[in-house]
């Protein structure tokens, strides 16, 4: 197993107060992770440390031979600011960004790209519009478009499934499929615990801290489950960061 991502006792929160506790492990290239787990268990948290808009309280994430910008990030469409004055078609071309940089000219190629991936998700048409226009499920589709664009390595979702209708989402499961075949490592925050038994072989169960980590099947029993949850009420929002601080272990 070749590792794309080994998190080495990390530790992530906000104002020193942790939201994810040590945390050890590794995801293997090419892998299809569902993470799982109920509300503030620290999915949304993981993500940022893995995408570095966090930097871990304690431990590390190291990411191998993989640069940053070869991750592609989907984050949940509530974070994305809709009164912001863009349009479906530059909101896409912004997954162009590491190829072209933030004020890059788009040329005919990339444009091409644009319109190709808007058509991928079922957008065409809609390049002109205003991002704050869209409906719940055109959004999600607009921000699988700009992933798809940015042709990463990894692609992370954080709750990519949410309040869209079975269509919409049949749609984009379709991709992930396709990113998985095309041997990119995907990691997916999830909630439908059927979809994630149907369709990712490997969970992790996080509720502040690894539940459980493994082949799906063996993941998600009654037991774990309601350790989770247990774990989850049971946690101290105001507690301070751990007293001891943990190394980063050298590569
Ligand atoms: N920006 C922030 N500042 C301070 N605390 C935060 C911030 N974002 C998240 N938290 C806290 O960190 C903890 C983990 O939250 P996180 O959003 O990572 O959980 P989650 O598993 O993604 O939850 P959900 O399923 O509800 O999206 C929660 O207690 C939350 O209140």
């Amino acid at each position: 197993m070749v590792a794309q991502l080994q998190f080495r006792d990390v530790t992530l929160g906000y104002e020193r107060h942790p939201a994810v506790h040590h945390l050890s492990g590794e995801v293997a290239s090419g892998a299809l992770l569902a993470v799982v787990g109920p509300n503030g268990a620290g999915k949304s948290t993981l993500f940022r440390g893995i995408t570095g808009i966090l930097k871990p309280l304690a431990g590390s994430i190291a990411l191998g031979d993989l640069d940053i910008r070869d991750i592609a990030y989907l984050p949940q469409s509530a974070e994305i600011d809709r009164s912001f004055p863009i349009s479906v078609f530059d909101f896409t071309g912004s997954g162009l960004w590491r190829t072209t940089g933030a004020f890059g000219r788009l040329g005919r190629h990339e444009c091409r790209r644009i319109a190709e991936a808007l058509a991928a998700v079922g957008l065409n048409g809609f390049e002109n519009r205003s991002i704050g226009t869209l409906s719940g499920g055109q959004m999600q589709r607009m921000l699988f478009a700009r992933v798809l664009l940015q042709d990463a390595g990894v692609i992370v979702l954080d709750e990519p499934f949410n309040a869209i209708d079975a269509k919409t989402s049949d749609d984009l499961l379709a991709l992930v499929r396709r990113w998985h075949e095309e041997k990119r490592t995907v990691l997916a925050a999830l909630h439908d615990m059927e979809m994630v038994r149907a369709n990712f072989p490997e969970t992790l169960l996080l509720a502040r801290g690894a539940v459980a980590w493994g082949p799906t099947g063996q993941v998600l029993t009654a037991g774990n489950l309601s350790r989770a949850r247990q774990m989850c009420e049971a946690f101290d929002d105001s507690a301070a960061a751990c007293a001891v601080r943990v190394p980063p272990r050298v590569a």
